[in-house]
């Protein structure tokens, strides 16, 4: 039997009725939890358990209150205090860029982001921030250090994007000389004050938050009961328990990371033990971004997801934390569901679209044997509307620190259940994401004659997945992995995002650091792409960056330059803005649009003594690094610029697959594991191309 804990009554806010006792979390091998503040995501079938009257506080009492965010819910903002204070536990790689646009967006709530992890910290709040996403180092500036005022033309530009620089240099030289910024045309947006703060405080800046925002890790277990697919709710709990103890009575406790359905529940079981008559509401709200467009993706959400119990005061806090969105996101995408339904639906649009790339994955490699192309296939089938386009690219399959955990938590869910039918079917796509980056290995090492041996292989591609240096579960290590049991002569790796001397580390740190050149082992990473391939045997594609995609030889004389460009879609000028009073995101807009113009644009700002990358001298100075930062020291000592992934990637324009071609030995292998090359191109370079979903020669 497992153990029933009764909420406290006190706990119950008023409105809400009586509620039942609550269902006791249990570990995962199906043996009572004591009632310690430990807890598992571990469930239980209802069946199994028998447990009547389960899951008070946030049990569902029908089906009409999961809704979307209705007027009359939103109405119940209006009886709230304004959200003033929030703390995001958490300064990953969702902590941190979330907790960047809300404060960006929302000027006038103090937003700090904690972490017990002082190096992050202090990176975030140095030049070296910890990771990179496009377009986040300005967020995290505008907000972190405040701006200055500034003053521009409200009007679109008159002949090109340089008159509009020349506009917003005017205005405002014309605006200081003239006082007062009112002159017809010109708008003149105050100047804001940093409202973002990097701590390693947490409990002291819980305890100061109206809402907690909780954006830990939760990977999978790989140890003890579950391990290699349950949750490791390690991290979640502590925070839980620091919550619980330091949180201000009435704030509003939030679910960031993504966790196993039910964790709700048990979040208010721990809050009440330690805080037995103090009442806090507690939400889901799953983060859908995707590494490398994580900003793009928080400032353009297609939805927001917030689960709250169905009680009054579980609705007045999802409209409380709808508020802070709607700064910026359309009321209309915000999508309001009891609070399970909200933990699982993230669980399952990962495991549904990494499911998407298993199929196209499996039928990859019946192409491969039929002589099908499955790219023909994908396009083929992603034409019909009810399958759509998206996700159907085949390859060496998915990696990132998401799909293969969401994926096993929901087969651990499915188990705990007694569904096995159920857990073996989403089992399956991990096993098919295995097999076809085992098949791509296989198949390189088996065009090179079976042997490895006294062969140099080049990997093009570390991360994940482009434009972003995140390489979590990356299938190139996996890949590495094989190879180096082949006994090359060297694995050499290039990745245009990655730091050679961390990845270096990272890969000694993963496979051991005998696989180390510098070790008498086989892998060498290089600053540059053709080094990486110069006499090599075989180069293999893992990760679909742009660089590496194949682009036809031409014969007009700016030929060379029309690689190395990459040609960028025109922005329109966002001006004039209908508002009287731009918003942070139109700022934004005319920001990019400023900074993405022609060249001549930065020729004139050069001139005019402007930051080109500040084109609307907002910026307050960035803190200065202290003389002993070791970032700074690293930069110095590897010559590497930008260590920390500040600086926004710069791509240096497509490989010149003609000059790899000449440097590599016969009969230049080349394996496309992300369906990047134009293979017919290829060969016509002297190339012996495989891809992925395509028959060849093995
Ligand atoms: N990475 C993504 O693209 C992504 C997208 C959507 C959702 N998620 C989910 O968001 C959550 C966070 O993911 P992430 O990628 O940001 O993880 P991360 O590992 O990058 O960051 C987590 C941070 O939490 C900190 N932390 C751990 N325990 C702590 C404690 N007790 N006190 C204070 N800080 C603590 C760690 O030091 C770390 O900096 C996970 O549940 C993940 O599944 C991730
Ligand atoms: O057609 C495709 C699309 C993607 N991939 C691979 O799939 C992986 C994941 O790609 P993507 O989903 O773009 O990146 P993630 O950052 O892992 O984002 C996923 O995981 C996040 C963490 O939960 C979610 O928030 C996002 O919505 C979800 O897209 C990468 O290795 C890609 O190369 C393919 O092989 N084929």
């Amino acid at each position: 039997m497992p153990i029933v804990n009764q909420v406290s009554p006190s706990v119950v806010d008023s409105e809400e009725g009586v509620l039942d006792g609550s269902t006791a979390p249990t570990t995962p091998d199906g043996s009572t939890a004591p009632s310690s503040l430990s807890f598992s995501p571990v469930l239980r079938p209802r069946n199994v358990d028998n447990v009547e009257g389960e899951s008070a506080h946030l049990s569902i009492k029908s089906r009409n209150d999961s809704r979307s965010l209705s007027s009359a819910l939103l109405d119940k903002t209006a009886r709230m205090p304004p959200v003033r204070n929030i703390c995001c536990v958490g300064a990953g790689y969702v902590g941190g860029p979330t907790a960047a646009v809300i404060a960006f967006q929302n000027p006038h709530i103090r937003v700090t982001v904690v972490d017990k992890d002082e190096k992050r910290i202090r990176r975030w709040n140095s030049h070296h921030p910890p990771i990179y996403e496009p377009g986040l180092n300005d967020i995290v500036r505008m907000a972190r250090d405040g701006s200055r005022e500034c003053v521009f033309l409200n009007e679109t530009s008159k002949s090109d994007a340089s008159s509009a620089v020349s506009d917003v240099s005017t205005a405002s030289s014309e605006c200081d000389s003239q006082c007062g910024g009112h002159r017809e045309g010109l708008t003149t947006i105050a100047a804001r004050q940093p409202n973002l703060f990097f701590t390693s405080e947490v409990a002291k800046c819980i305890s100061e938050a109206d809402v907690v925002l909780i954006a830990v890790n939760t990977p999978t277990k790989y140890r003890g009961a579950g391990a290699g697919s349950a949750t490791d709710m390690t991290a979640f709990e502590a925070v839980t328990a620091v919550v619980a103890q330091h949180a201000r009575a009435g704030a509003i406790i939030v679910e960031k990371s993504t966790v196993p359905c039910r964790t709700a529940q048990l979040v208010q079981e721990t809050l009440a033990q330690h805080r037995p008559g103090v009442h806090f509401e507690v939400l889901s709200n799953p983060e859908f971004l995707a590494a490398g467009t994580a900003v793009k993706d928080l400032l353009n959400a297609d939805r927001i997801l917030i689960g709250s119990s169905p009680t009054p005061s579980g609705h007045r806090a999802a409209a409380a934390l709808a508020s802070v969105y709607v700064s910026w996101i359309p009321r209309s995408r915000i999508i309001t569901t009891n609070v399970f339904s909200s933990e699982l639906a993230k669980l399952v649009a990962n495991s549904m679209l990494a499911q998407r790339i298993s199929s196209i994955n499996s039928i990859a490699a019946v192409c491969e044997a039929t002589g099908a192309d499955v790219d023909e296939v994908a396009t083929a089938i992603g034409a019909d509307p009810r399958i759509g386009s998206k996700f159907l690219k085949a390859g060496i399959g998915f990696g990132g620190s998401c799909f293969k955990k969401d994926v096993l938590s929901l087969v651990y869910l499915a188990e705990t259940l007694n569904l096995p039918e159920v857990a073996d079917y989403w089992r399956c796509v991990i096993t098919m994401n295995e097999s076809a980056r085992n098949r791509f290995a296989s198949r390189a090492v088996r065009c090179l004659n079976n042997t490895l041996v006294g062969k140099k292989i080049t990997i093009l591609g570390y991360a994940f997945k482009p434009d972003t240096n995140d390489t979590r579960e990356s299938p190139a290590l996996e890949i590495i992995r094989t190879l180096v049991e082949e006994g090359p002569q060297e694995i050499a790796i290039f990745d245009p995002c990655c730091i050679p001397p961390q990845t270096t580390e990272e890969i000694g740190r993963l496979l051991g650091s005998d696989v180390l050149n510098s070790n008498g082992g086989p892998v060498v990473v290089y600053a540059d792409a053709y080094e990486a391939c110069d006499a090599s045997s075989a180069v293999l594609i893992t990760t679909e960056f742009d660089e590496f995609r194949y682009s036809a030889p031409s014969t007009a004389p700016d030929a060379a330059l029309s690689t190395l460009i990459r040609p960028k879609a025109r922005l329109t000028d966002p001006r004039p803005f209908e508002r009287l009073e731009p918003t942070e995101s139109d700022l934004l807009a005319l920001h990019t649009y400023l900074l993405q113009s022609s060249p001549s644009m930065t020729l004139s700002s050069h001139n005019s003594g402007m930051d080109p990358k500040d084109p609307l001298s907002r910026f307050s100075p960035m803190p200065d690094c202290s003389e002993d930062c070791p970032d700074c020291y690293l930069e110095k000592t590897t010559g590497t610029t930008s260590y920390g992934a500040g600086e926004a990637y710069i791509s240096k324009g497509r490989l010149d697959w003609a000059k790899i071609s000449y440097h590599m030995r016969m009969p230049r292998w080349v394996f496309d594991g992300r369906g990047v090359l134009d293979v017919r191109g290829m060969e016509k370079l002297g190339f012996r191309v495989e891809s992925v979903g395509r028959q060849g020669r093995a």
